[in-house]
This record gives C-alpha cells, sequence and structure tokens, in this order.
C-alpha cells in the first residue's frame, strides 16, 4: 500500500475520497434499463437476463420445489454455521423491538408510537462476483422481526445457500433477477414481480444507482450501499499479520472495494506491507484484492487525536480499531458505519454471524445514515388521546399558536370542544 506520511490537514479530503465513479455516466446506463422494465415487464427482464447475465430466463421464479431442494444441496458443516449465524442475527435484532410506551405529556394528554412492519418490502441479493447469502439473512431476519407480509427477494445468482437462507427467513416470493433490472421490477411491477414499498440490499454500481433513481419515484430505500470498505486505526499493540488480513477481506469484495489504514507508527504500516503481499498472493480471488490494495492508502498520522479526526473525516462502512483501550477510542468516533474493537474481533465476523448487520452506509454517507436493523423495516405511527381533562390543559395553547398563524378552522376545533364543556 501506498504509505502517505503526515498529510497536512488541509489535503484530506482529496486524500479521503472514494474512487470517483461518474454518475451521470452509471445513470445513462441504467435509466433505459429502468425504462425497459416499466415498459416491457417480464420479457423485458428476459431481454435483459439475456444481455447482462447471459442467462436464458423461462421462469423468472424460483419454484417452490426449488427452494425445497436447496437444503439437501448443502452440507451439514455450512447448515450448521447458517443456523448459527441465524441465532447471533435474530437475538441481536430482537432486541431492537421496543415496547411501547406511552407518555403522558401533560394530564390528560397522552401519546404514543406503534411500530408497524412495511407491507411489502423488496430485498436484493447480490450474486455478481460472490453468491452473498449472508445478505439473505442480513435483511430477512430483520424484516420477519418487524412483521413485513411480503417480502420479495432477487438474486442473479442460483447458489442453494441463498434459497435455503430464503426459506429460514420466510420470503414470500424469490426471483432470478440481477442488476438494475431486479431493482426496477421491485419498484414497478411486473405480471410476475409484485411492486414492493421498499428496497433493501447491497450492489454494485448499477444496483446503487437504480435504487437511488427509482427513490425520486416514491420508492423508499434503505440507503446507497455500494462498494464494501474498511478503515483500521492500529498502533504496536495491533498484530500486522492480522491487521493484513482485515484489510484483504473487504479488498476482495471487488476491485472497487476501498480499505484505508491509519496508524501512529511507521514501522507498524511497514510490517503490514510486508505481510499483505505474502497474504495477497495466496487468495485466489487475488486480482480484484490487488486492484482494491492498488487504489487504498495507509496513512502516517502525528498524534492518536489526528487519527481519530481523520477517521470521523473519513466515515468508514466498517472501522477497526485495533489500539490500546479501544472501547475508550471508539466513545471519540462519531461517523462510521459499524465498529470492530482490539485484535481478535475480525470484521468478517460482522459480516456473517456475531450479531449486527452487514448492510451497511459505504462512501461517507455513514456521517449521516445508519446501517440496516429492524427499524429499517418498519414505520412508526404516532396515537394520541385528549381526554376532557387533556382538552381543558391543552386547548388555550393551540388556541393561541393557530390564531398567531391565522388559522381560524383551527381556533375553532378545539374552541367548539371547550365551549361544550361550559
Ligand atoms: N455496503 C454493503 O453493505 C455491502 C454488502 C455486501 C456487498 N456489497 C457490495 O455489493 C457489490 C456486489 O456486486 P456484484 O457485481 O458482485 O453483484 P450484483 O448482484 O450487485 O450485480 C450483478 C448484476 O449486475 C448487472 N450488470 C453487470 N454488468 C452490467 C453492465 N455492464 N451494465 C448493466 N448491468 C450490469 C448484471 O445484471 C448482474 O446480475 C460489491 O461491490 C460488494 O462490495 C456491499
Ligand atoms: N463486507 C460486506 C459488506 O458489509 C458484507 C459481506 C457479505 N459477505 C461477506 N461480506
Ligand atoms: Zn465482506
Amino acid at each position: 500500500m501506498n504509505i502517505i506520511a503526515f498529510p497536512n490537514r488541509t489535503l484530506w479530503p482529496a486524500l479521503l475520497a472514494r474512487p470517483v465513479q461518474d454518475s451521470n455516466e452509471i445513470e445513462q446506463k441504467v435509466l433505459p434499463i429502468l425504462n425497459q422494465v416499466k415498459k416491457q415487464g417480464d420479457e423485458g427482464l428476459r431481454e435483459l437476463a439475456r444481455k447482462f447475465d447471459k442467462t436464458e430466463l423461462t421462469e423468472l421464479a424460483f419454484s417452490d420445489e426449488e427452494i425445497q431442494n436447496a437444503e439437501s444441496q448443502l452440507d451439514d458443516e455450512l447448515k450448521n454455521a447458517i443456523s448459527q449465524a441465524y441465532q447471533n442475527i435474530y437475538t441481536f435484532h430482537k432486541a431492537q423491538l421496543q415496547p411501547v410506551e406511552k407518555i403522558e405529556t401533560m394530564p390528560g394528554v397522552t401519546c404514543w408510537r406503534k411500530s408497524v412492519g412495511i407491507e411489502k418490502v423488496g430485498i436484493y441479493i447480490p450474486g455478481g462476483t460472490a453468491p452473498l447469502f449472508s445478505t439473505v439473512l442480513m435483511l430477512g431476519i430483520p424484516a420477519q422481526l418487524a412483521g413485513c407480509k411480503e417480502v420479495v427477494l432477487c438474486t442473479p445468482s442460483n447458489h442453494p445457500a441463498i434459497l435455503y437462507a430464503a426459506k429460514l427467513v420466510g420470503v414470500t416470493k424469490a426471483f432470478r433477477l440481477g442488476g438494475a433490472q431486479a431493482i426496477a421490477a421491485m419498484a414497478y411491477g411486473t405480471e410476475s414481480v409484485p411492486k414492493v414499498y421498499k428496497i433493501f440490499g447491497p450492489g454494485n454500481q448499477y444496483v446503487t444507482t437504480a435504487k437511488m433513481l427509482v427513490s425520486k419515484e416514491g420508492i423508499a430505500i434503505d440507503m446507497p450501499a455500494g462498494p464494501s470498505e474498511v478503515a483500521v486505526y492500529a498502533d504496536d499493540t495491533a498484530v500486522p499479520a492480522f491487521v493484513a488480513a482485515d484489510l484483504l477481506s473487504q479488498a476482495e469484495h471487488g476491485a472497487d472495494s476501498q480499505v484505508l489504514l491509519v496508524s501512529t507508527s511507521k514501522k507498524f504500516l511497514a510490517s503490514v506491507n510486508l505481510t499483505l503481499s505474502s497474504q495477497l498472493d495466496k487468495l485466489p480471488r487475488r486480482d480484484l484484492a490487488a486492484q482494491s490494495i492498488e487504489n487504498s492508502k495507509a496513512i502516517l498520522v502525528e498524534t492518536p487525536e489526528e487519527a481519530i479526526d481523520l477517521l470521523n473525516e473519513y466515515a468508514a462502512e466498517h472501522l477497526i480499531l485495533s489500539v490500546e483501550n479501544a472501547e475508550a477510542v471508539s466513545e471519540k468516533i462519531i461517523n462510521a458505519g459499524s465498529i470492530f474493537l482490539g485484535n481478535y474481533t475480525p470484521e468478517s465476523c460482522g459480516d456473517y454471524a456475531s450479531g449486527t448487520n452487514h448492510t451497511l452506509p459505504t462512501n461517507g454517507y455513514a456521517r449521516a445514515y445508519s446501517g440496516v436493523s429492524v427499524d429499517s423495516f418498519v414505520k412508526k405511527i404516532t396515537i394520541q388521546n385528549i381526554t376532557v381533562e387533556g382538552i381543558k390543559n391543552i386547548g388555550p395553547t393551540v388556541e393561541a399558536m393557530a390564531a398567531a398563524e391565522s388559522l381560524d378552522a383551527h381556533k375553532r376545533a378545539v374552541r367548539i370542544r371547550l365551549q361544550s364543556l361550559l
């Protein structure tokens, strides 16, 4: 990795910028795909699958039989692993369900919120370069806990583990569709694919751009979750081989993934670089990881305070703190999708099985967005109840405010009740 020593703060924005993609150019490719699906429905989907996935789709949906048979194609080791991951992710996300709390804001005025699962949701499971069946658990489990009635899944992969996981999380319909066309199908609906209200899931630049475009047409999306990335902040208590392995674990997602290493120790950065090249050579996905490492940086900073500022400016999707007192350091982090503490918390554990969600904001969106959780799958409806005592208490306040806004009908809705009580 290219080591950059003591960059001036004014250089940080340029240094930390993600690889630039010409969003206009991608939009020009994605817009015709969306329009084709809108106009031609299933037939358009078949043609786009021929063009981009080199697949002849006679049946768009996976059959019940294919879903049932998926289990028999997996060995016990993988099924046990999926089952353990399911349990951990379920346990962590279940704790996010909060009991309804009724709040009396003033005597006789009670307000509360209820959570309702979004009725129809779509989950996109990437499958271009790797069949990410773990993403089925990450999206399907919170959807299940939120009580979503219809969960539509689209993926360009036919890996049996995707179908097995889909069954575990209660997906209602699954389709062999990938890319922007899958997003369009769920956004507009076709003869076969149901239209949904909100679309979730990570994906490549076509998928992410399609999500952004359909969101302008009233379809909700989770967040822009693009190429995976990780930042590692390490000091001399970290193990160079562990850090190198963590960097490579995200670099192998794709050539557009970005990894960043920050340290106050020049010696440490050099040691990571040494072990990085030997570990890289052993990877089956060497070429993808090598390109990603090529675009990435190791930054030497003067002080721990500077490291924290830099990491907050970068707003990584994943942040590994391999430093002394990592938990105390994490208190100072205000921008990150998910944080991993100490030498024995590799990011891979969060990607698969520790319990937290791996669908996280990339590209600096962690400054404003959170990762997926049960909350992402629910709407919160507020409810209020005002008693006779309550209207007497709150009425004058509302009357005064409505009068000042020149909204007489608002004022009268209160007045008429107060007068009825005289
Ligand atoms: N941020 C997160 O939470 C998170 C989680 C998991 C994965 N990811 C990211 O998801 C991405 C997965 O990407 P992927 O490509 O492997 O799978 P993908 O499923 O997102 O995309 C594959 C689809 O892209 C379409 N496509 C391919 N070339 C095209 C072209 N030239 N024009 C139009 N469409 C085209 C095809 O239809 C194909 O089915 C990776 O970048 C990974 O880093 C992110
Ligand atoms: N690191 C990816 C984005 O968080 C998720 C993933 C799935 N499989 C392996 N990794
Ligand atoms: Zn990963």
